[in-house]
């Protein structure tokens, strides 16, 4: 059975009269541990069906199980345990607190959950041991998104949600931080979701799902390329 299965899932927003079709009958699967690349243009319904997957918002229609439990039909209280002890959120712009030290930042999102990691050993395994007392403006873009993962998987999650986790950094450094990702995936058995619209990112995924027009316009299982090959 796959990890996460979603089949017809439909959102549509209304705007006064008007009614938007964000996702318009969306099918895929993923699997656990799988590091997958979720690839569309802008306005395809990525962000909608991100913050689908994180328990943020709600579906208009179909469904969604993950680890076996319905997610589109969970009360207010158990999504609110599903977003805080399953899910990890990964942002473009970080979102770290700035007048709290990199520590303090992950420590902070360990507090609300149970089977949290311990801080300092996350920041290890993404390579900040020695910059743990840092302010986030005291570290480049790419350690700041270093922590703000570090601050994501410290919670234990078994969903990381990357919101264009690379959209903000240099090649090389986003480079760096997929690697981390993929490595996250692989060593710690995560399933890790990235949307971007970086086609190249895609080259690097286990699975890729591509949405156009709020639709799965395809959905490919691959060998990735390892990440010396690709450059943009
Ligand atoms: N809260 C909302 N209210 C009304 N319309 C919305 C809302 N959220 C998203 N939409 C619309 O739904 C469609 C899909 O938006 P979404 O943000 O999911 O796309 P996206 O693929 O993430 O785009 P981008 O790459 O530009 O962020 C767009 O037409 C958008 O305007």
């Amino acid at each position: 059975m796959a990890y996460i299965d979603a089949k017809e899932i439909k959102k549509s927003y209304k705007v006064g009269q008007i009614e938007i079709n964000a996702l318009n009958g969306v099918d895929f699967t993923i699997n656990k541990g799988e590091f997958v690349v979720i690839l569309g243009p802008s306005g395809a319904g990525k962000t909608t069906l991100l913050n689908i997957l994180g328990g943020m918002d709600e579906l208009t229609s179909g469904s969604i199980i993950i680890d076996e439990v319905i997610i589109n039909k969970k009360k207010e209280k158990t999504l609110t345990q599903y977003r805080r002890e399953d899910v990890g959120f990964v942002f473009q712009n970080y979102n770290l607190i700035q007048n709290l030290t990199a520590l303090e930042n992950v420590e902070l999102a360990t507090q609300i959950s149970p089977n949290a990691k311990r801080p300092k050993d996350v920041l290890k395994i993404v390579g900040l041991s020695d910059r743990m007392n840092n302010f986030p403006a005291q570290l480049s873009g790419g350690e700041q998104q270093r922590v703000a993962i570090a601050r994501a998987v410290a919670k234990n999650p078994k969903l990381l949600l990357c919101d264009e986790p690379t959209g903000a950094l240099d090649t090389n450094t986003g480079k760096t931080v997929l690697l981390l990702l993929k490595q996250l995936a692989k060593e710690e058995q995560m399933t890790v979701i990235v949307i971007t619209h970086n086609q190249v990112i895609a080259e690097l995924a286990d699975r890729v799902i591509r949405i156009v027009n709020g639709k799965v316009f395809s959905q490919v299982t691959q060998e990735p390329k390892d990440i010396k090959d690709i450059a943009w």
